[in-house]
C-alpha cells in the first residue's frame, strides 16, 4: 500500500546492532582504528567516494553519517513508495527555510538523498558543463563528465514487458556511447505506463509545433518529451530501488579496510596550523546521542554532507564569511565569503487536475483492491506500478515559447535589473543570457506526476506529497525554472550544530525568474487544453478552475502562492569560489567538498546523476594527489 511501512518492523538496524557486517560498527569500534580519509556524510557522494577510494586494500576510510542504516527497509527499496519519505523524521531532515515557509527535504540515512528521492535519473545538457568550464573549472565539461556518468551507471535494457512500446518514448539510442553496463547504480524504464502519458507526450510536441528527434536523452540533449529512465534495479534484486547505499556500500560492507558510523553528527573539522602555518584538517569532531568524540585523518578529511549541511559544517569550523561567523559566535580562521552563498534551486510551479475514472494513477495504489492486487504481483513479480514511479518529463527552450521581441526585452530586463557583482556572477548571468537565447536550449522541464500533490502546501511535504480525497485520482502536471538568475543562501545562525541552518531560497528574488517560469505555465496550460488529453483530464483542482492565467501578471500571482522545491540545491561550497577545481577547499590543507554543494551553477533536470558524476570524478582526482601522501 502506499501507506509507509511502521518503522522497526521492516528489519530496519542502525549500524549498532550490526557488528556481523564488518564495515558497519559502533562507536568504540570506529575509534579504534586510525584513517586515511575521513567521510563526512554518508550520503549519494560520500558512499561513492567511500567505495572508491578503499579500492586500494591499503587505504582506510572512515565514514561518519548522522542518519541511519536503512538497507532493508521496505519504505525506501519500494520505488512507488517514495512519496511517503519526504517529511518523515526517520528518512528526512525535515529542513525549512524561514521566510515564507518551505520545506527542504534532506535524506538522512546511509544513501541520503538518493535514498528517498523520487528516483528519475537525468543528465543535463552538453552546455550545461561546458558552462561550469567557462567559469574557470577545468576538467568539468561535458567531455570530461561522460566517463564518470558511465561508470556510476547500469543500464537495465527495457524487459520484455517494455519492448514493442514506441521506442521514441524511451530514447536511449546512444545506449554503447553514453550509458554505463557495470555501475554500481543500475537505472531502468518503467514496466507500466498509465495510458495518458503517451497522449501527454503527443499534445507537448503539438503545443510546441515540433517533432520527436530525440535520440538518447542522456547524450547532453534532453529537449522534447520521454519516459525518464528511473533508479531501478530490473537484473539484481529486481523492481528496488537504486541507490548511494545498495550500490557503493551494499557490496562492500565486508572490506577490512572500511568502517561507517551511523548516527553520528559531525559538528565540525578539526583544523590545526602546520609548518608553513597553513590550517590543516586533521579530523572531525562528533556527536552520538549527546557525547562528543574526536576522530582523525592523516590524509585528508572529505565533506560530503550536503548542500545544507556542508555550508553549516564548514561555517561550525570557522571557516566562512567572517560577519556570519562573528554572528553565530564562531572564530574565523579561515576567511571564505562565498561559503553558504549561491545557493540554487529549481523551482517547480504546477497544476493539478481530478483524472477521468477510467485512468488509473499512483493514487489507485491506496483503492483496497486495485492496490492489494498490485502489490500481490510486486511481491511475486516485483514490477508493475509499485516498481514504476512517475517518468514523464521533457524540456523545452524559453526561445521558443516567446517571440524574439520578448526574448530581446527580457535580455534587456535581465541586463537592467543585474544582481551580478563578482567577475563570478557576472559570468554566470551571461552564460544565462547565452542559454536563453538558445531555442535548442533546455531552459524549463516540465513532468506528470502521476499523482496527487497540494501545491499550496511547500512548507509541508506530508500534505505536499499527500492522497488526495477518497475516492479521486489526480494528476499534476508541472513546470520548473532550470537555469535560475535568483540566489539564495544557507548559513548557520548558532554555533549549536544540532541547530539547522537558516536557509534563504530565494526563490523568484529576480523577477525575471517569474517571468520565464511564467511564459512555461503559459505553454503548459496550453498543453491541458489540448484536445488530446480531453479524454484523460476531468476538472483543474489547483489553481482553482475560476482562476485566469490569461495574462502574465496572473500567471505570475498563481505562481506566487504555487511554487515549491525541485529538491535539486547546489552551489553553497561552488568550485571555484570556495573550492578549486580539485575540490580542495581554499586555504586549507586537507579538505576537500565532494557532494551537490561544489555545483558551480545550474543544470537542466534532475541532478542525483550529476552528484554521482562529481563524487566518481571527485574520487579519482583524491586518489590521483594521494601520490603526494
Ligand atoms: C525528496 C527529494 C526528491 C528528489 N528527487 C530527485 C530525482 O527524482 N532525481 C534526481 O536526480 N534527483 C532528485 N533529488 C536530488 C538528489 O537526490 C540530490 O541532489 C542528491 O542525492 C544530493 O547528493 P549529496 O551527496 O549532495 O547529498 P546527500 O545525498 O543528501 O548526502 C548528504 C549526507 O550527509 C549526511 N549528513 C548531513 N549532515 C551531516 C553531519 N553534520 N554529520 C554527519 N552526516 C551528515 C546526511 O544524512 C546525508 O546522508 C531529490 C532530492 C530529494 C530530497
Amino acid at each position: 500500500m502506499l501507506s509507509a511501512t511502521k518503522n522497526g518492523a521492516n528489519g530496519h538496524t542502525n549500524g549498532v546492532n550490526c557488528r556481523s557486517k564488518l564495515a558497519l560498527c559502533t562507536v568504540d569500534e570506529f575509534l579504534a582504528q586510525s584513517y586515511d580519509y575521513l567521510i563526512i556524510g554518508g550520503g549519494t557522494a560520500g558512499l561513492c567516494v567511500a567505495a572508491r577510494l578503499t579500492e586500494d586494500p591499503n587505504v582506510t576510510v572512515g565514514v561518519l553519517e548522522g542518519g541511519e542504516n536503512r538497507l532493508d527497509d521496505k519504505n525506501v527499496l519500494t520505488p512507488s513508495l517514495f512519496p511517503t519519505l519526504p517529511g518523515r523524521p526517520e528518512y528526512d531532515w525535515i529542513m525549512e527555510t524561514g521566510n515564507k515557509v518551505y520545506s527542504m527535504p534532506r535524506g538522512k540515512m546511509l544513501g541520503g538523498s538518493s535514498g528517498i528521492n523520487y528516483l528519475m535519473y537525468v543528465r543535463g545538457s552538453r552546455r550545461d558543463y561546458d558552462s561550469w568550464r567557462a567559469l574557470g573549472n577545468e576538467g568539468w565539461g561535458w567531455d570530461d563528465l561522460v566517463p564518470y556518468f558511465k561508470k556510476h551507471q547500469t543500464l537495465d535494457l527495457p524487459t520484455d514487458k517494455v519492448k514493442g512500446l514506441d521506442p521514441q518514448l524511451m530514447p536511449h539510442a546512444a545506449a554503447d556511447k553514453y550509458h554505463g553496463t557495470n555501475g554500481p547504480i543500475h537505472t531502468s524504464f518503467n514496466d507500466f505506463r498509465i495510458p495518458m502519458e503517451e497522449d501527454f507526450i503527443k499534445a507537448c510536441y503539438d503545443v510546441s509545433k515540433s517533432k520527436n528527434t530525440l535520440h538518447d536523452a542522456w547524450s547532453g540533449d534532453h529537449l522534447g518529451f520521454y519516459s525518464s529512465l528511473g533508479a531501478v534495479d530490473r537484473t539484481g534484486t529486481a523492481g528496488t530501488r537504486s541507490y548511494a547505499a545498495t550500490g557503493y556500500l551494499k557490496p562492500n560492507l565486508s572490506r577490512p579496510n572500511l568502517k561507517v558510523l551511523t548516527s553520528a553528527l559531525v559538528s565540525k573539522v578539526l583544523l590545526e596550523t602546520d609548518r608553513q602555518g597553513e590550517p590543516t584538517a586533521t579530523g572531525a569532531e562528533f556527536i552520538v546521542s549527546t557525547r562528543a568524540y574526536k576522530a582523525n585523518a592523516t590524509r585528508e578529511v572529505i565533506l560530503c554532507a550536503g548542500v545544507v549541511q556542508t555550508p553549516q559544517v564548514l561555517e561550525l569550523s570557522g571557516i566562512g564569511n567572517r560577519e556570519v561567523l562573528s554572528a553565530a559566535g564562531i572564530n574565523t580562521i579561515v576567511e571564505s565569503p562565498s561559503v553558504g552563498a549561491n545557493f540554487q534551486d529549481h523551482v517547480l510551479g504546477g497544476m493539478v487536475f481530478e483524472c477521468a475514472p477510467e485512468v488509473l494513477f499512483l493514487d489507485a495504489l491506496q483503492g483496497d483492491e486495485y492496490g492489494q492486487k498490485q502489490q500481490m504481483i510486486y511481491e511475486k513479480e516485483h514490477n508493475g506500478p509499485f516498481a514504476s514511479p512517475g517518468m514523464l518529463m521533457g524540456f523545452v527552450s524559453y526561445a521558443s515559447l516567446v517571440s524574439e521581441s520578448e526574448l530581446q526585452s527580457t535580455i534587456a530586463e535581465i541586463k537592467k535589473n543585474s544582481f551580478a557583482k563578482t567577475a563570478f556572477e557576472k559570468t554566470q548571468e551571461q552564460l544565462i543570457i547565452d542559454q536563453l537565447s538558445d531555442p535548442t536550449f533546455a531552459n524549463l522541464q516540465t513532468f506528470l506526476i502521476p499523482a496527487n500533490m497540494d501545491m499550496t502546501a511547500g512548507g509541508d511535504q506530508t500534505r505536499f506529497l499527500g492522497p488526495p480525497p477518497k475516492g479521486k485520482n489526480r494528476v499534476a502536471p508541472l513546470i520548473c525554472l532550470e537555469h535560475p538568475l535568483s540566489r539564495g543562501s544557507i548559513h548557520i545562525a548558532s554555533s549549536d550544530p544540532t541547530k539547522p541552518p537558516r536557509i534563504d531560497p530565494g526563490y523568484l528574488r529576480n523577477n525575471t525568474d517569474a517571468k520565464i517560469l511564467a511564459a512555461g505555465l503559459k505553454w503548459l496550460d496550453q498543453v491541458t487544453r489540448s484536445p488530446i488529453l480531453a479524454k484523460s483530464l476531468g476538472e483543474r483542482v489547483q489553481p482553482a478552475p475560476d482562476v485566469s492565467l490569461e495574462s502574465e501578471e496572473d500567471r505570475i500571482k498563481v505562481l506566487s502562492e504555487h511554487i515549491s522545491t525541485q529538491y535539486h540545491l547546489i552551489g553553497t561550497a561552488s568550485m571555484g569560489e570556495v573550492v578549486d577545481e580539485r575540490l580542495k577547499v581554499k586555504g586549507v590543507r586537507g579538505l576537500r567538498v565532494v557532494d551537490a554543494s561544489v555545483f558551480p551553477s545550474h543544470v537542466s533536470g534532475n541532478i542525483m546523476s550529476t552528484a554521482y558524476a562529481v563524487a566518481e570524478k571527485g574520487a579519482d582526482l583524491i586518489k590521483e594527489d594521494a601520490r603526494d601522501y
